[in-house]
């Protein structure tokens, strides 16, 4: 029996603007009760113009929701015009940030080497990396869909230490079930998401694997999150579209009672 956390994380993606953004956690908030903390950990992930309204509507009412970046730079500061830095992400209190998103790798061309360098930043400044990978739909149909994941993750982890990757989360996202409506059957989001178990315990070693969150992204919602996250090597989901209505989050952090 896994001691993992599941972690609900939303990530807006470029929605809500930041008096949307206080509105949407002030319903989640007021959704959200104690019990429903015990056991999951609750996360979303706006736009990076809404931190600030997120942070001190968390902070002043002392929240626990957590939030984080949909991005990160891999500079620390300087003359890198519209990039957001690791330690501006730490001055709000984030928590998390997502790093390789397949929007981010296919609309920015963003390389393993590229999420490697933003891994790294995160870490550097005390953040915790949602790292996305999955494979689309032509390498999935070529059967090629869990080498190339595992070679994403080998990129992404690249140098990083076992102390860093041990608290790192994972998010497993076949880009063919990105807010299509196409869901990655159970299974087969098991299947990936223990080769990426494997693959750490490869690359460091099975107690480090152990501890490693794995989410599953691509059109959850709450008809479909409890036969996911029924799965022994799925520890939680990145939640796009869905995470938008604040009562269908709410169905899919509680995925027990569905
Ligand atoms: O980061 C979230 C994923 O891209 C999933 O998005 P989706 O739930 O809209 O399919």
């Amino acid at each position: 029996m896994s001691t993992r956390t599941p972690l609900m994380a939303g990530n807006w993606k470029m929605n809500l603007n930041h008096l949307e953004a206080i509105a949407h956690v002030q319903k989640l908030a007021f959704a959200l009760a104690d019990k429903d903390y015990e056991a999951v950990e609750v996360a979303v992930l706006p736009p990076f113009t809404d931190l600030r309204s997120v942070q001190t509507l968390v902070d002043g009412d002392k929240l626990k929701i957590k939030y984080g970046a949909q991005d990160i730079s891999a500079h620390d500061s300087g003359a890198y015009t519209g990039e957001i830095s690791g330690s501006m992400l730490a001055k709000l209190k984030c928590t998390y940030v997502a790093i390789g998103h397949s929007e981010r790798r296919q609309y920015h061309r963003e390389t393993d080497e590229q999420v490697n360098a933003k891994a790294k930043a995160a870490f550097k400044h005390g953040l915790t990396p949602i790292l996305c990978v999955g494979e689309e739909l032509d390498v999935r149909e070529a059967g090629d869909h869990v080498s190339h994941t595992l070679a994403q993750i080998e990129g992404g982890l690249k140098d990083l230490t076992a102390e860093q990757v041990e608290t790192i989360v994972i998010a497993y996202e076949p880009v063919w079930a990105i807010g299509t409506g196409k869901v990655c059957g159970a299974g087969d989001a098991q299947e990936v998401c223990a080769a990426v178990r494997g693959k750490i315990a490869e690359l460091y070693t099975q107690d480090v694997a152990d501890k490693v969150r794995i989410q599953y992204g691509g059109s959850v919602k709450s008809g479909n999150v409890a036969e996911i996250m029924a799965q022994p090597d799925v520890d939680g989901a990145l939640v796009g579209g869905a995470s938008l209505d604040a009562d269908e989050f709410v169905k899919i952090v509680r995925f027990r009672d569905q």
